[in-house]
């Protein structure tokens, strides 16, 4: 192995930059190349270089482009042409629905229509993947290479990292130990890191389920809020207290502790969400507004948790049926649904009726 980073070590390096507001370069499929700057962290002094080089556009998600109707004319994203006057205040005001409706004429935007958009979808996937607003400043540059060198800017080649951000990253079994729990004293911790440097996830396996039969499942993803503070915006820390609770009872189980806070977009993203339903917009309303999808979370990696902890057969407790779906699609069978229906309150009425309506979660 050469010890300089791999294209997977590189995209965590960007996603890194990014996050503190240092640019990125990347080269595309035809020798163009790009400077990326993450909207939401990008500073002043820095776009007013870029504009020094160039005429930045703004990559916003096609989710995002719905409500301040600019044209995407690429279909999952528009690229917003910059006003000749516009700052870091005005992009951000684009990138970051906070203030909508105090300030909702923020048009009428120009989206760029000639040209190739690869680029700028793979900005606002590492900004997404990054956990910030899924917004990007994309300024064309003829010679990539001797920018990156020059500036000691990370270079990603898009070709070969448009296709890897869609594989799942290996991940490692770093250690487990016992850890007895309240709900269970047979209960054990396990640590998988993913190679890609993204967030650790983990596995309390309760007693020794027997890997030849369906195990009690539960693929819980992480809510600070919620499983540690006790909200009562959502049902997550009832849920997990019940499941585990249920594994003790039962003798045996696994419950997986995604760290994929937000339904995948974050803590910061899911405040924003909140800070949106504030406002009157429900929960999957919000994540638009914000530019995501309803739900960002790769299910994908519960599955491959499962499997390497020897596990094939699960008697899932959700009232998902994505998560059910994605299973059976990774081979995982699910011989049972065993529904979860705890921590209803008049705070999280609302949420749970919408999770139903419009994200088709069971009764
Ligand atoms: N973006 C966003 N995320 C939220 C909101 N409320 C809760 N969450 C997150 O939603 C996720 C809920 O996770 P789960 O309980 O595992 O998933 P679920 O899809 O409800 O499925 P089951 O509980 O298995 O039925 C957690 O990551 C929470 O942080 C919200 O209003 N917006
Ligand atoms: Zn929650």
């Amino acid at each position: 192995m050469p010890l300089s980073p791999d294209l997977m070590e590189l995209l965590a390096r960007a996603r890194a930059d990014l996050r503190m507001g240092v640019p990125v370069v990347m080269t595309g499929p035809d020798g163009a190349g790009a400077l990326v700057m993450a909207a939401e962290t990008g500073s002043p002094e820095r776009l007013a270089l870029m504009r020094e080089m160039g005429a930045p556009d703004l990559a916003i998600s096609a989710r995002r482009a719905e409500t301040l109707k600019a044209r995407p004319y690429d279909g999952d994203l528009a690229r917003v042409i910059l006003p000749e006057d516009a700052g870091m205040t005005w992009v951000q005001g684009i990138a970051d629905p906070a203030d909508d409706l105090t300030r909702p004429m923020k048009g009428p935007l120009s989206s760029r229509r000639e040209g190739d958009a690869a680029l700028h979808r793979l900005a606002i996937s590492l900004a997404k993947s990054a956990r910030l607003l899924p917004a990007a400043l994309v300024l064309p540059v003829p010679q990539p290479f001797a920018l990156a060198g020059a500036e000691q800017l990370t270079l990603i080649d898009a070709v070969a990292a448009a296709p890897s951000l869609m594989v799942l990253a290996n991940l490692d079994h770093v250690v487990s130990a016992r850890v007895p729990l309240r709900a269970a004293e047979n209960a054990r911790l396990h640590i998988f890191r993913p190679e890609d440097g993204s967030e650790e996830h983990y596995a309390i396996e309760i007693g020794r389920p027997d890997r030849d039969a369906p195990v009690l499942a539960r693929l819980h993803s992480a809510c600070f809020t919620g499983d540690l503070l006790g909200s009562l915006k959502c049902d997550c820390g009832p849920q997990l207290n019940a499941a585990l609770a249920m594994m003790g009872e039962n003798g045996s189980g696994v419950l997986l502790y995604l760290n994929q806070e937000g339904r995948g977009i974050g803590l910061a993203n899911k405040m924003r969400a909140y800070a949106l339903q504030d406002q009157g917009f429900d929960t999957v309303e919000a994540n638009h507004r914000l530019g995501f999808e309803d739900d960002e979370r790769d299910f994908r990696l519960g599955a491959e948790i499962l499997q390497r902890m020897g596990f094939s057969a699960v008697k899932l407790l959700t009232n998902n049926p994505g998560k059910i779906k994605i299973m059976e699609r990774c081979g995982i069978d699910v011989v049972e649904r065993v529904p979860l229906k705890v921590g209803e309150n008049r705070f999280n009425e609302a949420y749970l009726a919408t999770k139903m309506l419009k994200s088709g979660h069971l009764l």
